[in-house]
Protein backbone atom coordinates (compact mmCIF):
# COMPACT_ATOMS: atom_id res chain seq x y z
CA UNK A 1 0.00 0.00 0.00
CA UNK A 2 1.16 3.18 -0.82
CA UNK A 3 1.52 6.07 1.74
CA UNK A 4 -0.98 8.30 -0.13
CA UNK A 5 -3.33 5.17 0.32
CA UNK A 6 -1.92 4.85 4.21
CA UNK A 7 -3.08 7.73 4.96
CA UNK A 8 -6.84 7.60 4.19
CA UNK A 9 -6.90 3.92 5.17
CA UNK A 10 -5.82 3.99 8.90
CA UNK A 11 -8.17 5.35 12.07
CA UNK A 12 -6.52 8.60 13.37
CA UNK A 13 -7.47 10.71 16.21
CA UNK A 14 -7.30 14.52 16.42
CA UNK A 15 -6.33 16.48 19.46
CA UNK A 16 -6.22 19.71 17.99
CA UNK A 17 -9.48 21.62 15.96
CA UNK A 18 -10.67 24.73 16.82
CA UNK A 19 -14.39 24.29 16.06
CA UNK A 20 -15.02 27.89 15.24
CA UNK A 21 -11.73 27.55 12.84
CA UNK A 22 -13.81 24.71 10.45
CA UNK A 23 -16.00 27.42 9.67
CA UNK A 24 -16.30 27.05 5.70
CA UNK A 25 -16.92 30.25 3.76
CA UNK A 26 -20.15 28.74 2.16
CA UNK A 27 -21.58 28.03 5.68
CA UNK A 28 -20.33 31.68 6.82
CA UNK A 29 -22.06 33.64 4.07
CA UNK A 30 -25.55 31.61 4.34
CA UNK A 31 -25.07 32.60 8.39
CA UNK A 32 -24.25 35.77 7.27
CA UNK A 33 -27.37 36.25 5.31
CA UNK A 34 -29.64 34.41 7.75
CA UNK A 35 -28.87 36.90 10.54
CA UNK A 36 -28.82 39.82 8.75
CA UNK A 37 -24.81 40.24 9.89
CA UNK A 38 -22.80 42.54 7.40
CA UNK A 39 -19.45 41.03 6.78
CA UNK A 40 -16.92 42.74 4.82
CA UNK A 41 -16.86 40.12 1.81
CA UNK A 42 -19.71 39.90 -1.46
CA UNK A 43 -18.85 36.09 -1.73
CA UNK A 44 -17.65 33.09 -0.82
CA UNK A 45 -14.59 33.91 -3.47
CA UNK A 46 -13.88 37.15 -1.38
CA UNK A 47 -13.85 35.28 1.96
CA UNK A 48 -11.24 33.04 0.54
CA UNK A 49 -9.40 35.59 -1.15
CA UNK A 50 -9.03 37.36 2.77
CA UNK A 51 -7.06 34.49 3.97
CA UNK A 52 -3.73 35.49 4.03
CA UNK A 53 -2.02 36.02 6.74
CA UNK A 54 1.80 37.35 8.43
CA UNK A 55 1.03 35.71 11.56
CA UNK A 56 -0.81 34.44 14.26
CA UNK A 57 -3.08 37.86 15.29
CA UNK A 58 -3.73 38.33 11.48
CA UNK A 59 -5.73 35.36 11.46
CA UNK A 60 -7.43 36.02 14.91
CA UNK A 61 -8.79 39.13 13.52
CA UNK A 62 -10.77 37.02 10.97
CA UNK A 63 -11.35 34.25 12.96
CA UNK A 64 -13.28 36.24 15.38
CA UNK A 65 -15.04 38.20 12.75
CA UNK A 66 -16.29 35.02 10.96
CA UNK A 67 -17.17 33.41 14.27
CA UNK A 68 -20.10 36.38 14.93
CA UNK A 69 -22.46 35.03 12.57
CA UNK A 70 -22.88 32.10 14.55
CA UNK A 71 -26.30 32.87 16.53
CA UNK A 72 -28.29 30.24 17.51
CA UNK A 73 -28.73 26.36 18.44
CA UNK A 74 -28.98 24.93 14.58
CA UNK A 75 -25.66 27.01 13.73
CA UNK A 76 -23.92 25.49 16.07
CA UNK A 77 -24.98 22.37 15.35
CA UNK A 78 -24.27 22.77 11.65
CA UNK A 79 -21.02 23.76 12.57
CA UNK A 80 -20.11 20.77 14.52
CA UNK A 81 -21.98 18.53 11.52
CA UNK A 82 -20.50 19.05 9.39
CA UNK A 83 -16.48 18.85 10.95
CA UNK A 84 -17.69 15.73 11.77
CA UNK A 85 -18.99 14.53 8.15
CA UNK A 86 -15.29 15.29 7.50
CA UNK A 87 -13.88 13.48 10.34
CA UNK A 88 -16.10 10.40 8.70
CA UNK A 89 -14.29 11.02 5.60
CA UNK A 90 -11.18 11.26 7.14
CA UNK A 91 -11.44 8.10 9.24
CA UNK A 92 -10.46 9.91 11.62
CA UNK A 93 -12.40 8.05 14.65
CA UNK A 94 -11.74 9.62 17.52
CA UNK A 95 -11.36 14.23 18.25
CA UNK A 96 -10.82 16.15 20.83
CA UNK A 97 -12.80 19.66 19.98
CA UNK A 98 -11.55 22.90 21.34
CA UNK A 99 -14.71 25.30 21.86
CA UNK A 100 -13.91 29.32 22.66
CA UNK A 101 -17.15 29.98 24.64
CA UNK A 102 -15.60 33.44 25.49
CA UNK A 103 -16.22 34.23 21.78
CA UNK A 104 -19.91 33.83 21.88
CA UNK A 105 -20.75 34.52 25.50
CA UNK A 106 -18.99 38.10 25.09
CA UNK A 107 -22.06 39.09 22.21
CA UNK A 108 -24.73 37.45 24.62
CA UNK A 109 -24.65 34.24 23.52
CA UNK A 110 -25.06 31.90 26.13
CA UNK A 111 -23.43 27.88 27.09
CA UNK A 112 -27.21 27.15 26.60
CA UNK A 113 -27.29 27.78 23.02
CA UNK A 114 -23.88 26.49 21.82
CA UNK A 115 -23.49 24.06 24.01
CA UNK A 116 -27.06 22.43 23.03
CA UNK A 117 -26.07 22.60 18.91
CA UNK A 118 -22.57 20.83 19.65
CA UNK A 119 -24.24 18.05 21.42
CA UNK A 120 -26.92 17.47 19.25
CA UNK A 121 -24.21 17.18 16.37
CA UNK A 122 -22.25 14.60 18.30
CA UNK A 123 -25.28 12.59 19.53
CA UNK A 124 -26.40 11.91 15.77
CA UNK A 125 -22.59 11.26 14.57
CA UNK A 126 -22.29 8.67 17.09
CA UNK A 127 -25.60 7.25 16.50
CA UNK A 128 -25.25 7.40 12.86
CA UNK A 129 -21.64 5.94 12.29
CA UNK A 130 -20.12 5.56 16.03
CA UNK A 131 -18.10 9.00 16.39
CA UNK A 132 -16.21 9.37 19.32
CA UNK A 133 -15.87 12.68 20.55
CA UNK A 134 -14.40 14.88 23.82
CA UNK A 135 -14.53 18.54 23.83
CA UNK A 136 -11.90 21.40 25.47
CA UNK A 137 -12.93 24.63 27.02
CA UNK A 138 -10.71 26.75 25.64
CA UNK A 139 -10.45 30.12 27.70
CA UNK A 140 -9.33 33.28 25.50
CA UNK A 141 -5.64 34.35 26.88
CA UNK A 142 -6.03 37.76 25.49
CA UNK A 143 -8.72 37.93 27.95
CA UNK A 144 -8.50 38.27 31.65
CA UNK A 145 -8.35 36.00 34.14
CA UNK A 146 -11.61 36.99 36.09
CA UNK A 147 -13.02 36.37 32.29
CA UNK A 148 -11.70 33.21 32.77
CA UNK A 149 -12.77 32.09 36.29
CA UNK A 150 -16.51 33.67 35.07
CA UNK A 151 -16.53 31.09 32.27
CA UNK A 152 -15.48 28.37 34.30
CA UNK A 153 -18.76 29.20 36.54
CA UNK A 154 -20.87 29.27 33.24
CA UNK A 155 -19.73 26.05 32.53
CA UNK A 156 -20.85 24.15 35.45
CA UNK A 157 -24.04 22.76 34.36
CA UNK A 158 -22.42 21.79 30.99
CA UNK A 159 -19.48 20.19 33.17
CA UNK A 160 -20.46 16.47 31.97
CA UNK A 161 -20.19 17.43 28.21
CA UNK A 162 -16.26 18.65 28.57
CA UNK A 163 -13.58 16.75 29.40
CA UNK A 164 -10.43 19.62 29.35
CA UNK A 165 -10.07 22.63 29.09
CA UNK A 166 -7.25 25.11 27.12
CA UNK A 167 -5.84 28.10 26.49
CA UNK A 168 -5.73 29.72 22.85
CA UNK A 169 -5.77 33.18 20.88
CA UNK A 170 -3.03 35.74 21.12
CA UNK A 171 -0.29 34.13 22.36
CA UNK A 172 2.59 37.25 23.04
CA UNK A 173 2.55 39.07 26.30
CA UNK A 174 0.19 36.36 27.78
CA UNK A 175 2.11 33.89 29.48
CA UNK A 176 0.44 30.78 30.90
CA UNK A 177 0.81 32.01 34.23
CA UNK A 178 -1.51 34.72 33.80
CA UNK A 179 -3.90 32.15 34.34
CA UNK A 180 -3.02 29.77 37.21
CA UNK A 181 -5.76 30.20 39.12
CA UNK A 182 -8.66 29.20 36.39
CA UNK A 183 -6.52 26.14 35.44
CA UNK A 184 -6.11 25.04 39.48
CA UNK A 185 -9.65 25.65 39.65
CA UNK A 186 -10.30 23.41 36.59
CA UNK A 187 -8.31 20.22 37.76
CA UNK A 188 -9.89 20.32 40.80
CA UNK A 189 -13.27 19.77 38.79
CA UNK A 190 -11.65 16.87 37.46
CA UNK A 191 -10.87 18.83 33.81
CA UNK A 192 -8.01 17.69 32.09
CA UNK A 193 -5.56 20.38 30.98
CA UNK A 194 -3.73 21.56 27.49
CA UNK A 195 -2.92 24.73 26.66
CA UNK A 196 -1.39 26.25 23.42
CA UNK A 197 2.48 27.25 24.02
CA UNK A 198 5.68 27.56 22.32
CA UNK A 199 3.59 28.21 18.42
CA UNK A 200 4.41 32.25 18.36
CA UNK A 201 6.17 32.24 22.13
CA UNK A 202 9.56 31.09 23.54
CA UNK A 203 10.30 27.65 25.14
CA UNK A 204 9.68 29.52 28.21
CA UNK A 205 5.84 29.79 27.78
CA UNK A 206 5.71 25.52 27.05
CA UNK A 207 7.76 25.50 30.70
CA UNK A 208 4.93 27.71 32.23
CA UNK A 209 2.63 25.82 30.66
CA UNK A 210 3.91 22.79 32.24
CA UNK A 211 5.31 23.96 35.74
CA UNK A 212 1.56 26.44 36.33
CA UNK A 213 -0.65 24.87 34.54
CA UNK A 214 0.04 21.23 34.90
CA UNK A 215 -1.39 20.35 31.29
CA UNK A 216 -1.30 17.13 29.62
CA UNK A 217 -0.50 18.33 26.29
CA UNK A 218 1.21 20.84 24.77
CA UNK A 219 -1.01 22.06 21.78
CA UNK A 220 1.65 23.42 18.94
CA UNK A 221 5.34 23.37 20.94
CA UNK A 222 7.26 23.39 18.09
CA UNK A 223 9.77 26.05 19.38
CA UNK A 224 10.82 23.64 22.25
CA UNK A 225 13.85 23.10 20.10
CA UNK A 226 15.19 26.14 21.86
CA UNK A 227 15.49 24.34 24.73
CA UNK A 228 17.60 21.27 24.59
CA UNK A 229 16.47 20.75 28.79
CA UNK A 230 13.22 20.76 27.48
CA UNK A 231 13.25 18.81 24.69
CA UNK A 232 15.03 16.69 27.66
CA UNK A 233 12.11 16.93 29.50
CA UNK A 234 9.18 16.56 27.23
CA UNK A 235 11.04 13.10 25.54
CA UNK A 236 10.61 11.18 29.18
CA UNK A 237 7.54 11.81 29.65
CA UNK A 238 6.43 11.50 26.24
CA UNK A 239 4.60 14.83 27.23
CA UNK A 240 2.43 15.05 23.52
CA UNK A 241 2.79 17.80 21.09
CA UNK A 242 0.05 18.58 18.76
CA UNK A 243 1.52 20.30 15.66
CA UNK A 244 -0.27 21.46 12.77
CA UNK A 245 1.67 21.86 9.97
CA UNK A 246 -0.68 23.25 7.31
CA UNK A 247 -1.04 26.25 10.15
CA UNK A 248 2.18 26.85 11.07
CA UNK A 249 3.09 27.66 7.26
CA UNK A 250 -0.22 30.08 6.88
CA UNK A 251 0.90 32.07 9.90
CA UNK A 252 4.31 31.97 9.11
CA UNK A 253 5.84 29.72 12.01
CA UNK A 254 7.87 28.54 9.27
CA UNK A 255 8.32 30.20 5.72
CA UNK A 256 7.52 26.56 3.82
CA UNK A 257 6.61 23.21 4.25
CA UNK A 258 9.89 21.55 3.40
CA UNK A 259 11.37 23.71 6.78
CA UNK A 260 8.94 22.22 9.20
CA UNK A 261 10.62 20.36 12.11
CA UNK A 262 7.99 17.86 12.94
CA UNK A 263 10.04 14.93 11.86
CA UNK A 264 12.82 15.94 13.78
CA UNK A 265 10.58 16.39 16.87
CA UNK A 266 9.18 12.67 15.68
CA UNK A 267 13.22 11.81 15.20
CA UNK A 268 14.01 12.80 18.86
CA UNK A 269 12.09 10.77 19.99
CA UNK A 270 9.23 13.70 20.85
CA UNK A 271 5.15 12.46 21.36
CA UNK A 272 4.08 14.34 18.06
CA UNK A 273 0.62 14.43 16.40
CA UNK A 274 -0.55 15.85 13.08
CA UNK A 275 -3.37 17.78 13.41
CA UNK A 276 -5.70 20.33 11.33
CA UNK A 277 -5.89 23.49 14.11
CA UNK A 278 -8.31 25.39 11.99
CA UNK A 279 -8.62 23.72 8.51
CA UNK A 280 -10.96 25.89 6.72
CA UNK A 281 -8.52 29.42 7.48
CA UNK A 282 -5.47 27.06 6.87
CA UNK A 283 -6.53 25.02 3.66
CA UNK A 284 -6.78 21.23 4.55
CA UNK A 285 -8.19 18.74 7.11
CA UNK A 286 -6.42 16.47 8.67
CA UNK A 287 -5.29 14.19 5.93
CA UNK A 288 -4.48 17.19 3.86
CA UNK A 289 -1.69 18.04 6.92
CA UNK A 290 -0.61 14.29 6.62
CA UNK A 291 -0.24 14.66 2.94
CA UNK A 292 1.30 17.86 2.71
CA UNK A 293 4.32 16.15 5.30
CA UNK A 294 4.37 13.12 2.77
CA UNK A 295 4.50 15.65 -0.26
CA UNK A 296 7.10 18.26 1.15
CA UNK A 297 9.00 16.44 3.75
CA UNK A 298 9.13 12.77 2.55
CA UNK A 299 7.12 11.37 5.30
CA UNK A 300 7.53 7.86 4.78
CA UNK A 301 5.22 4.55 6.17
CA UNK A 302 6.71 3.90 9.34
CA UNK A 303 7.11 7.63 10.22
CA UNK A 304 3.20 8.32 9.54
CA UNK A 305 2.56 4.91 11.18
CA UNK A 306 4.38 6.49 14.59
CA UNK A 307 2.60 9.71 14.29
CA UNK A 308 -0.73 8.36 14.11
CA UNK A 309 -0.22 5.93 16.79
CA UNK A 310 1.31 8.86 18.51
CA UNK A 311 -2.31 10.85 17.99
CA UNK A 312 -4.02 7.80 20.06
CA UNK A 313 -1.42 7.56 22.73
CA UNK A 314 -1.76 11.10 23.32
CA UNK A 315 -5.49 11.25 23.67
CA UNK A 316 -7.75 10.94 26.77
CA UNK A 317 -9.40 7.61 25.53
CA UNK A 318 -9.03 5.23 28.49
CA UNK A 319 -6.26 2.79 28.13
CA UNK A 320 -7.32 -0.06 26.63
CA UNK A 321 -9.03 1.86 23.69
CA UNK A 322 -6.06 3.45 22.96
CA UNK A 323 -4.35 -0.07 23.11
CA UNK A 324 -7.06 -1.16 20.51
CA UNK A 325 -6.72 1.21 17.99
CA UNK A 326 -2.59 0.94 18.38
CA UNK A 327 -2.91 -2.86 17.80
CA UNK A 328 -5.61 -1.75 15.06
CA UNK A 329 -3.00 0.56 13.19
CA UNK A 330 -0.44 -2.10 13.31
CA UNK A 331 -2.52 -4.64 12.01
CA UNK A 332 -3.74 -2.30 8.72
CA UNK A 333 0.20 -1.05 8.24
CA UNK A 334 1.28 -4.25 8.51
CA UNK A 335 -1.24 -5.69 5.96
O1 LIG B 1 -3.50 28.29 16.31
C1 LIG B 1 -4.05 29.00 17.18
N1 LIG B 1 -3.31 29.62 18.10
C2 LIG B 1 -3.86 30.37 19.04
N2 LIG B 1 -5.16 30.58 19.13
C3 LIG B 1 -5.96 30.01 18.25
N3 LIG B 1 -7.29 30.06 18.14
C4 LIG B 1 -7.62 29.32 17.08
N4 LIG B 1 -6.52 28.82 16.51
C5 LIG B 1 -5.45 29.22 17.24
ZN1 LIG C 1 -4.83 26.05 17.85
Amino acid sequence: MSVLELIQKLPKTELHLHIEGSLEPELMMQLAQKHGVALPYNSVEEVAAAYNFDNLQSFLDLYYLGASVLRDEDDFYQLMWRYLLRCKADNVVHTEIMFDPQTHTERGIGFDVFMAGFQRAIDDAKAQWGQSVLLIMSYLRHLSEESALETLQQAQPYLHQIAAVGLDSSEMGNPPEKFIHVFAASKAMRLQRVAHAGEEGPADYIWGAIKHLDVARIDHGVRCVEDEGLVRYLTDRQIPLTVCPLSNIKLCVFDEMSQHNILQLLEKGLRVTVNADDPSYFGGYLNDNYRALHEHLGMNEQQLVALVKNSFLGSFLPEEEIQRWVDKVDQIAGA
